[in-house]
């Protein structure tokens, strides 16, 4: 189920030192946001509180009819769990368990039917089939990666949101892993949003939201 994300007079405290505000988004049903700005400018902040990883200092963020924050903590989680996928900067994968496990568990997390075919059909469709059976120690960065990307979208997500994709990659990889996620958000009709430094992961992304300038950059989709 993808459906339209507003969010509406956002700010973030860490402790008394750091404030951070951001401007507001409208983005519609299926769109992609590249989230860009400098070090420190709170982009990955910003994916937490998308995520409802992290709870605003003020301000409210919608998914269509629903409005994360009003919502108790467990069915913020519930919604998270079936309707959002999270590619992490470091992938967080469980070193212990295979590539197959990880995207299994991700499954089972968010109460699929049939975890382990399900899984195993991800990985395969993003060319890893041949490494079903490896722990994360024993695969190449960018099949981390994969299956990082794997375990955020087989559970079939509303909205991918993923942290810095290109960071560990050379540019061939790095083009690769871009047209990943483009493809797993189009074969999901998902709305993706992606933090990066990449100028070639910004430029591919219809909408950008740039949190270092000193008004906000808009693109389509984007309003403030
Ligand atoms: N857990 C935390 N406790 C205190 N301050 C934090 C915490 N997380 C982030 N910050 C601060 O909030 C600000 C924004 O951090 P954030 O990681 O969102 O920025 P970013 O734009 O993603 O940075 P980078 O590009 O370096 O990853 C920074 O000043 C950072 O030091």
């Amino acid at each position: 189920m993808s459906a339209p994300i507003r969010t509406h007079n956002l700010s973030v405290r860490y402790g008394r030192e750091v404030t951070l505000h951001y401007p507001d988004l409208n983005l519609e049903a299926g769109a992609a946001l590249a989230i860009t700005g400098p070090s420190g400018s709170g982009k990955t902040t910003l994916l937490h509180v998308l995520a409802g990883l992290l709870r605003p200092a003020s301000g409210e963020v919608a998914y269509g009819n629903l409005n994360l924050g009003a919502v108790p903590e467990a069915a913020r989680e519930a919604f998270r769990r079936r309707h959002m996928g999270y590619v992490f900067q470091d992938f967080h994968l469980m070193p212990g368990l295979s590539a197959l496990e990880n995207v299994e568990l991700g499954l089972r997390v968010a109460g699929a039917e049939q975890p382990r075919a399900r899984a195993r059909a991800a990985l395969i469709r993003l060319d890893l089939g041949h490494r079903l059976n490896h722990r994360p120690v024993h695969l190449s960065t960018g099949e981390r990666q994969r299956v990082a990307v794997a375990r955020a979208v087989a559970h079939g997500p509303g909205l991918l949101l993923v942290d810095e994709p290109t960071a560990h990659l050379d540019r061939n990889r790095a083009r690769a892993a871009l047209e990943l996620l483009l493809g797993a958000a189009a074969d999901l009709d998902a709305t993706l949003i992606v933090v990066t430094h990449d100028p070639v992961v910004a430029e591919a992304l219809p909408a950008r939201l740039d949190l270092g300038a000193p008004a906000p950059v808009s693109r389509a989709l984007v309003s403030t």
